[in-house]
């Protein structure tokens, strides 16, 4: 990384901290939730009872022999950290090992009956047909008369704050709760963004690394949509997670339930779906469940052959608060720290779209960072009320 020095891993051992409370507070109400969401049978609930015992009091546990993604955690870190206390390893793999481990609890793994029944499945399906997306859905048909640059910037910005519909969020206290500070962008490089697409002559690539299903798939699909159809991008690939994680993340049956969602909503909306239908069906849209999508290490440690599917893009758009702790790394770092240093690992122009629910930042001026502190102390980071476009494009 270009002269920057680094900066402390976030770790969840600290009381009153955030990544406490998420491993502390958040987890065990997943857990709750999920069990109330599902008749699960009793083998079910005694692997709840032990994860959450596990989870809260216990240590990292080793996989059985015959757990068929036990190579991945291999490699990713499982022989260190087994032993340890979930609190005293890096925040960001005890929170993906707590998601693993929670699939493994209600059978998801299999094999039986409950192999691939998403946990989370009646929490994403309430917000698709929640009155909220009939009213963003609505909205397009308005949208469709603007002028072109207006819509595009409709949509990326939608594409933004639909991050804020992130159900894992909301069980935590403060994510509950209504902005009550004006929402703010505390960095917009969009300016930086368009002219990326706009040079590339319409066969630009777009890769887009999604994040929560839902409210914020839906607009992150319109945005492909719009892009495609102005002719800014030819080509587009969405990456999905590989297994239902971070209660909310999409995965490709939320993909589907999203287009289907929007076809069958009438007006604009299910222009918008029948055409990105089409584009899945003749390649010009395609979907990707890679591995490394939920593994619980940084981008920079991408296995090379996920960077060579990014390095050819004309432009990678990075969503959501997950996915920019790892895009930049999950440490404390100081906010003024140069976002394109600690994204010069990455293989390509890479944007970040992103509402703030996690103390990483990076890329802001000392300005900004000191009227945010002032204005609000520490809560601007984690209450999901600010958001940032930032982009690194290779000079
Ligand atoms: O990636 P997303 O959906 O925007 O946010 C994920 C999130 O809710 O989960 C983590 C805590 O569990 C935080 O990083 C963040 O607040």
């Amino acid at each position: 990384m270009p002269d920057t020095p680094s900066a402390p891993l976030l770790l969840g051992n600290q009381p009153g901290s955030f990544p406490h409370s998420v491993l502390a507070e958040r987890h065990p109400a997943i857990i709750k939730q999920v069990r109330e969401a599902f008749p699960y049978e009793p083998a079910q609930h005694r692997a709840l009872d032990e994860l959450l015992l596990n989870c809260t009091e216990g240590v990292i546990e080793p996989l059985p022999a015959d757990a068929t993604d036990r190579a991945h955690w291999e490699a990713w870190g499982l022989p260190e950290y087994t032993g340890r206390s979930w609190f005293d390893v890096p925040w960001l793999w005890s929170e993906s090992w707590f998601y693993r481990q929670l699939l493994q609890a209600v059978g998801w793994f299999g094999p039986g009956p409950w192999q691939g029944i998403d946990p989370f499945r009646p929490f994403k399906l309430a917000e698709l047909d929640s009155a909220e997306t009939d009213e963003e859905l609505a909205a397009l048909d308005d949208l469709t008369a603007r002028p072109a640059a207006e819509q595009a910037q409709a949509l990326l910005h939608g594409s933004l704050w639909g991050n804020r519909a992130d159900l894992g969020f909301r069980l935590s206290a403060e994510g509950a709760r209504d902005a009550d500070a004006a929402p703010g962008l505390v960095a917009d490089d969009s300016d930086r963004l368009w002219a990326l697409l706009d040079h590339a002559d319409g066969g630009a690539t777009l890769c887009l690394v999604a994040d929560n299903a839902g409210r914020e798939l839906v607009p992150d699909l319109l945005l492909i949509a719009h892009l495609m159809e102005s002719g800014r991008v030819g080509r587009a690939v969405l990456h999905v997670k590989p297994y239902p994680y971070y209660v909310s993340d999409a995965t490709t049956a939320d993909v589907v339930d999203a287009l289907r969602r929007l076809t069958a909503a009438g007006g604009a909306a299910a222009g918008y779906g029948r055409r990105l239908w089409s584009a899945l069906s003749d390649g010009r849209l395609t979907l990707r469940a890679h591995p490394f999508s939920s593994a619980p290490l940084p981008y920079e440690e991408m296995p090379a052959d996920l960077r060579a599917e990014f390095a050819p893009a004309t432009l990678t758009i990075v969503k959501g608060d997950l996915n920019y702790r790892r895009l930049v790394g999950d440490r404390l770092w100081a906010p003024t720290t140069p976002f394109a240093d600690v994204t010069a690992h990455f293989p390509g122009p890479v944007a970040a779209l992103r509402t703030l629910k996690s103390d990483v930042i990076t890329g802001l001026d000392a300005h900004t960072e000191a009227a945010l502190d002032a204005a609000e102390d520490r809560r601007w980071r984690t209450g999901g009320t600010h958001a940032l476009i930032q982009v690194r494009a290779p000079g």
